[in-house]
């Protein structure tokens, strides 16, 4: 029997975080473990990219305890690989696929350096993995949005990290990329923890493993399912699901309130 203890990727204890005096978080505990693929859901504004964040070091609590990887994130965050989410501004700069992987191996103190052989080493095994090697040199305005995307994530890989953090990786994938983009991350999870936020409900059954729901408080559900309970919870309203398995497969209309606005 296999009882070995699952060890902690991040934590959160009693975390608390305000915005110029705008309260996002109130006293949110997390376990997040390592090998875990958790998708993180909510309504807009709920404080999902504010959680990612905090966990990142990128910004420190009021109150409450952080730790990645049993440290502080200011010093472990190197080994977290992040996805942020509006990285499809920069579409258009004139730059390959293999230039923007190089770039996951650029560290403080080493911008302006030339890439040695093992940075080239690791942005090919990066862009291999993502089976995006054969694309290595178009430039990025030419590429899918679903090979951008995985482009970006090659190169959050770029450094080998423990853990990949994704904010919103799906959002502007048309469908058949977004299932392959989960493919590769469930392949990605056999070696490392994943954290996804996603509005794409639909993904959650077929790939995560656990479910975190915030929306000023955190839940964090260690199963994959989506039930009406949670959605009600992250949504504030009625929701039902159009996918596979065991969730119903009805598309409500409009019943009014701010979430249908
Ligand atoms: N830099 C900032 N300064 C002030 N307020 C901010 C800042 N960033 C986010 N907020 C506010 O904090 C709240 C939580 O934002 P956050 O981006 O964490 O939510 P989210 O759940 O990721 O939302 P979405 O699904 O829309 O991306 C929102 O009300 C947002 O307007």
């Amino acid at each position: 029997m296999n009882s070995q203890p699952t060890k902690e990727a991040a934590s959160l204890r009693g975390v608390s975080f305000s915005y110029n005096g705008h309260r996002v978080l109130e006293g949110v505990d997390l376990r997040l473990e390592e090998r875990d693929f958790a998708a993180v859901i909510g309504p807009n504004g709920g404080g999902k990219t504010t959680l990612l964040k905090i966990l990142l070091g990128l910004l420190r609590p009021r109150s409450g305890k952080v730790l990645l990887f049993g440290e502080s994130p200011e010093r472990t965050a190197h080994l977290v690989g992040y996805v942020p989410q509006d990285i499809h501004a920069n579409k258009h700069f004139p730059i390959s696929a293999l230039d923007v992987v190089l770039m996951g191996r650029l560290r403080p103190g080493r911008l302006f350096h030339r890439y040695s052989r093992d940075d080239h080493r690791a942005a090919e095994e990066a862009l291999d993995r993502m089976e995006m090697w054969p694309e290595r040199h178009k430039r990025m305005e030419e590429l899918s949005g679903g090979q951008r995307q995985r482009v970006f994530i090659a190169r959050a890989l770029a450094s080998n990290p423990r853990a990949l953090f994704l904010d919103e990786p799906t959002a502007s994938v048309d469908a058949m990329g977004q299932t392959d983009l989960y493919s590769h991350l469930k392949d990605l999870n056999e070696q490392i923890t994943i954290l996804v936020v996603t509005h794409d409900l639909m993904v959650l059954s077929s790939y995560v493993k656990s479910v975190i729901c915030v929306n000023r408080s955190l839940i964090h559900h260690h199963a994959p399912e989506v039930t009406p309970d949670m959605l009600r919870l992250g949504y504030r309203c009625p929701v039902e699901l159009l996918g596979h398995g065991h969730l119903p497969h009805r598309v409500l209309p409009c019943h009014g309130g701010p979430c249908c606005e």
